[in-house]
């Protein structure tokens, strides 16, 4: 996507069409976004973040809108059960009817959270996503997944709502943290490795590119994510090809959580304290090595995932908790089913499938892989 030119709109299909505009300045598209009949928004953001917010916020006051502003907690401390009920209660004291919507302003906990509280309120009401990291415009806004977290682990609790549209600001990369952007790009590669090769390429040519919010790589880059996140839930919304199909072909939209099983594991381990893209780079580093030894994937390609993660400077080991703890954690993951543990895997290159019940003596060495060993 050179600088020069303007927005690029990427439709999504299916029941409720919608589409992801990917640009900079493009705070005005959230409002068309809405509909004509909306009368009240609910504007949903980290408390920290204020200063994106309030651009969105001026823009619906300005055309007549009621702004309802509501505040959460920073990062995975918005995606608690005590977060969703301040929110719906505010939302009742505001009498918020159907002709109402929501609009999250963050990053993925935000329009995770934000997205549950809409797909909730009323049975659901509409909402307009503006993710304001890496990792939110390249996944998290988009595909319509919402939810939070448990006592018991990551994302246990949610449903499939999908936005009336998601407006990727890249303006808004300029005053994120560079560790936080680092982190969308293990999202980024996981496109690259499940789907689009191309991503890849790209990183591996100019890593420096890859992590600067400026640059036209970075552009290009979420283009391209964004490009694969649709074209797998347009296909499969609701995550069911992938068992249907008994794990022959590809997995649908499980494909989306190649490296997650683990990484969710780590991230309950570390109470959330690590960042989601960092546990997805070490799951995937994890998951590598498990299909080259049960005969998926070749070293090369097994090899080229931390020495591509490396490249950007995501973590592509772990050793903070031992074995037992994260298997039992994998075996809340909602692709097991019974007893048994599902992971998606690499045939190869971009040919994600799906590999049921692997060998404990199996998951025990890509555990010591990943721990460094
Ligand atoms: N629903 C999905 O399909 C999906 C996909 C991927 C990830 N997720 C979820 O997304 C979450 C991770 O999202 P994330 O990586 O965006 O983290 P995050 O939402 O926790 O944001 C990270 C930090 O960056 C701050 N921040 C955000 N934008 C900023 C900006 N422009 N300038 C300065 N600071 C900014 C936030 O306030 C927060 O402190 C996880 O909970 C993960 O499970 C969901
Ligand atoms: O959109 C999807 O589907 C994904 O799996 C994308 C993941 O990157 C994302 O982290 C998702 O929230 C994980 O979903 P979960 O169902 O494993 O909680
Ligand atoms: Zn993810």
């Amino acid at each position: 996507m050179p600088e020069h030119d303007g927005p690029v709109e990427i439709h999504v299909g299916g029941a409720a069409p919608y589409d992801v505009v990917i640009g900079r300045g493009i705070g005005d598209r959230v409002l068309p976004m809405l509909g004509d009949g909306v009368r009240r928004v609910a504007v949903l953001f980290p408390d920290g973040l204020r200063h994106l917010a309030e651009p969105v916020v001026a823009d619906l006051g300005a055309a007549g809108l009621a702004v309802l502003e509501l505040p959460l907690p920073e990062g995975e401390g918005a995606k608690t059960a005590a977060v969703a009920v301040a929110a719906w209660d505010a939302l009742g004291e505001a009498g918020f009817t159907r002709s109402d919507a929501v609009v999250t302003v963050g990053g993925g906990a935000t329009t995770d959270m934000g997205g549950f509280v809409a797909a909730t309120w009323l049975r659901g009401v509409p909402v307009v996503h503006v993710p304001t990291t890496l990792l939110g415009m390249v996944d998290a806004a988009v595909g319509g997944k919402t939810g939070m977290n448990t006592a018991a682990g990551k994302n246990l609790v949610g449903s499939f709502h999908e936005p009336a549209g998601v407006v990727c600001d890249l303006a808004t990369l300029a005053t994120l943290p560079h560790d936080e952007l680092v982190s969308g790009l293990g999202e980024v590669v996981k496109c690259g490795f499940i789907a689009d090769p191309e991503i890849l390429r790209l990183v591996e040519e100019d890593p420096a590119g890859a992590v600067d919010p400026a640059s036209p790589v970075l552009a290009e880059l979420v283009r391209r994510s964004v490009q694969v996140k649709v074209d797998v839930v347009v296909g499969d919304l609701k995550e069911t090809a992938g068992f249907a199909g008994g794990g022959a072909g590809h997995p649908g939209r499980e494909a989306l959580n190649y490296g997650h099983t683990m990484a969710h594991a780590i991230e309950r381990a570390e109470d959330y304290t690590m960042r989601h893209g960092e546990a997805v780079a070490i799951g995937m580093v994890f998951i590598a090595e498990l299909a080259r030894r049960t005969g998926h994937l070749d070293d090369a390609t097994a090899a080229r995932h931390a020495s591509t993660l490396a490249a950007v400077g995501l973590p592509t080991s772990y050793d903070g908790a031992p074995y037992e703890e994260l298997h039992a954690a994998m075996k809340v993951d909602k692709k097991s089913r019974g007893d048994q543990l599902r992971f998606v895997v690499l045939d190869g290159l971009a040919r994600p499938r799906v590999l049921a019940g692997p060998a404990d003596e199996d998951l025990r060495a890509a555990y010591e892989r990943m721990r460094g060993a």
